[in-house]
């Protein structure tokens, strides 16, 4: 774990203490689109057109923010058209690496490097700031795209339609409003909260994020009881950004980041609509929870010095959900 500083790579972690115990994440630097056209997108430059095989994306299987970029590939038909590179689980002293020695890694098949910071400073050899992932690449012009996740998503969502004939919208206009506002409470509370929660530094800090993420997830609960998707009847992106932190909160979140009010599988409605996203085609192949388990245990030595992985419930997500009679709702 560390970060960029003028292209040198230094090994240190998150510092609480400038901010009274509280996780405070970094905004993501790289903030051009990929649109259909390559006209430049609501940030950043233009120049960046939707072409088969012209994209790379670097992921971690572990990461959530990064999985909403995979399933949206997978939903979006892209999987033939924008190739990835899968990381290694363990962060450690060097950040990500592109070790080759647990399932489902791949090295870096695009540049061949061995740490992720070398992709970055690779594009800006004076770079400062954290290397996260996921990072979308531009083969073409040897360029980072972007690596803001709620970005990415929303390029994939449309930008290749043309290419792959796949129209199928999560982020509908008469629904954007709605689906922001959704968004921001689920990302601040739910996303970011457990982080905020399990990397919390003092007791006030975790209480402030704790408590709040399980209003959030009472209100949805709630909300779940009612209808079938958090905006209604269609599963709209709000939906995805949601799963990706609840498919990780039993087996990581509840126990490695002391969100233990409840486990997701005591709560009805938000478990069986969680069960019915894992379902949707495709779906079920980007959730790998071995690389999920691995990673935090294993990288966060702040939080579990001994790297000791427990042992864990097996979560039956092919059980059937009956979320069909919701949908009149
Ligand atoms: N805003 C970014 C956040 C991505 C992010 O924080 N990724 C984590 C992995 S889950 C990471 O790479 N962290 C490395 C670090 O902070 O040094 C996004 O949503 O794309």
């Amino acid at each position: 774990m560390g970060r960029l500083v003028e292209g040198v790579w230094k090994d240190e972690w998150y510092d609480t203490k400038k901010s009274g115990g509280n996780f405070v994440r970094s905004t993501s630097g790289f903030r051009n689109w990929i649109t259909a056209d390559g006209a430049a997108g609501p940030s950043g430059e233009g120049g960046f057109k939707a072409e088969s095989g012209r994209y790379h994306l670097y992921v971690s299987l572990a990461c959530p923010w990064a999985h909403r970029t995979l399933i949206f590939r997978a939903l979006k038909g892209l999987e033939e058209h924008v190739s990835i590179s899968v990381v290694h689980p363990d962060m450690l002293d060097n950040g990500w690496e592109f070790r080759n020695d647990f399932a489902g890694t791949t090295g870096d098949s695009l540049l061949g490097k061995e740490y992720l910071w070398q992709v970055y400073t690779h594009v800006d050899p004076e770079m400062s700031g954290r290397v996260t992932v996921p990072v979308l690449y531009d083969t073409q012009r040897d360029t980072i795209v972007s690596n803001e996740s709620s970005e990415i998503i929303r390029m994939f969502n449309s930008a290749f339609d043309g290419i792959t004939g796949n129209r199928d919208d999560y982020w509908p206009e008469p629904l954007r409003d709605e689906i922001e506002a959704v968004n921001a409470r689920v990302y601040d509370t739910v996303n970011n909260g457990v982080y905020k929660a399990g990397f919390a530094t003092s007791q006030e800090a975790y209480d402030a994020a704790v408590h709040p993420l399980f209003e959030s997830l009472d209100w949805l609960e709630d909300r779940l009881s009612r209808q079938r998707y958090l905006l209604g009847g269609q599963i709209t992106e709000a939906d995805w950004r949601l799963f990706t932190t609840l498919v990780r909160f039993d087996e990581v979140y509840h126990t490695h980041f002391k969100c233990n009010r409840n486990f997701l599988r005591e709560m009805p409605n938000l478990w069986a609509y969680a069960r019915e996203l894992y379902q949707v085609p495709g779906v079920a192949a980007t959730c790998v929870p071995a690389h999920y388990i691995r990673h935090y245990h294993y990288s966060h030595e702040t939080v579990n010095p001994h790297r000791i992985i427990p042992l864990n419930p097996v979560l039956d997500w092919t059980a059937p959900h009956g979320r069909e009679a919701l949908q009149a709702a």
